[in-house]
């Protein structure tokens, strides 16, 4: 059996990390994975969790996604530059009202998140068609397919990312390409921390009292409650692609979470497109205290699996 060449971007933190961590762990060693990261002197965190795997199953390469000369070394450097499973994970946030934000700031989101992808494709899918193999996984977001308060541009950015994606699908079918976008919710990593801090230092001077408080009192309040009660791991968004990687007949969308389900279900259920916007604002300006008291009791319930699940792995030792 031939090793798969899998090619993930983004591995110094978060989702990026554990996905090569767990790719290259594999039980049958089906994979090569090429772990890359912007910045080397980063690799730390990601060395401790390859361990047995580096330089087995795993290598650490640079690869900056705002960069072409760099994709394409990197690309260069792959034994017949071979590319089966391209994984785009390299991705930032940005929150907080528009009017605080500058257009630069906008456009590094935008040229990471989006630009990121392009670049990497271009440099990858021309060797993918010739060899009428390969799959491009991309994680998107639940924010690819559902607008969320306060990430106006974070949203779009992964909204570009799905229309590019649809679009290319039906072309890299006829070269028996796959292409596979991964739609977490909320995910405990560096993003969450960096974005919320971020978000705390914003200049809110540029808005109006209104808006300011809107952020300020209900974004910012509720986020690390949002992220607490239905926020997965990592390492559960590696699961979820390893199965996606895995399977003969790879889906186009995959959501990871269960319990952000509901939400991402209210835009397909009024073409109208109200729906999901009406539940949002209710959801947050009249009925914010039974949606507290709904995260209150989706927290109590993880509290009471982790301790049973704790006890159990206690008694079976
Ligand atoms: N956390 C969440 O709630 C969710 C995240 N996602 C998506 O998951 C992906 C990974 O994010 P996550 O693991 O959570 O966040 P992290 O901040 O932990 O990881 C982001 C990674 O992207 C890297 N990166 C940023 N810019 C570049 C660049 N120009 N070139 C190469 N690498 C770059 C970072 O490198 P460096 O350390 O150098 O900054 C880091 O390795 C993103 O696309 C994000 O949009 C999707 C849904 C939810
Ligand atoms: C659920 C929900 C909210 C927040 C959701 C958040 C904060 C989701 C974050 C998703 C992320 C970080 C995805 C990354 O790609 C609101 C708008 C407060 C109120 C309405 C219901």
């Amino acid at each position: 059996m031939t090793q798969k060449v899998v090619l993930i971007t983004g591995c110094s933190s978060g989702i990026g990390l554990s996905l090569a961590a767990r790719i290259a762990k594999d039980e049958k060693k089906r994979f090569m994975v090429y772990a890359t990261m912007r910045n080397l002197s980063k690799g730390e965190a990601l060395v401790k969790a390859a361990g047995r795997t580096l330089g087995r199953t795993l290598e650490i390469k640079q690869l900056d996604v705002c960069d072409e000369d760099s994709i394409r070394a990197c690309v260069d450097s792959l034994p017949d530059r071979r590319v089966d499973i391209l994984i785009s994970n390299a991705g930032m946030g940005l929150i907080g009202p528009i009017e605080c934000q500058s257009i630069g700031e906008m456009k590094t989101v935008m040229d990471t998140n989006f630009f990121g992808l392009v670049r990497l494709v271009k440099e990858i899918l021309p060797d993918m068609k010739r060899r009428k193999r390969g799959h491009i996984v991309v994680i998107s977001s639940v924010m690819g397919i559902q607008g969320i308060l306060f990430n106006d541009i974070y949203a779009a950015s992964k909204f570009a990312v799905e229309g590019f994606c649809e679009s290319l699908a039906v072309q890299a079918l006829r070269f028996q390409l796959n292409i596979s976008l991964i739609e977490p919710g909320p995910v405990i990593t560096e993003f969450e921390r960096k974005v919320y801090e971020e978000g705390l230092k914003t200049d809110l001077s540029k808005a109006d009292e209104v808006t300011a408080d809107m952020f300020t009192n209900i974004y910012l309040k509720n986020y690390k409650q949002i992220f607490e009660t239905l926020g997965q791991t990592a390492d559960d968004i590696a699961e979820h692609t390893l199965k996606i990687i895995s399977m003969d007949n790879p889906p186009f969308r995959h959501q990871t979470n269960t319990l952000y389900t509901p939400m991402t279900t209210l835009k397909y259920a009024d073409p109208n497109g109200d729906l999901p916007i009406d539940t949002f604002y209710k959801m947050v300006f009249e009925h914010d205290k039974i949606f507290n008291a709904s995260l209150n009791f989706l927290k109590l319930l993880r509290w009471r699996s982790r301790k049973s699940f704790t006890l159990e792995k206690d008694n079976n030792n």
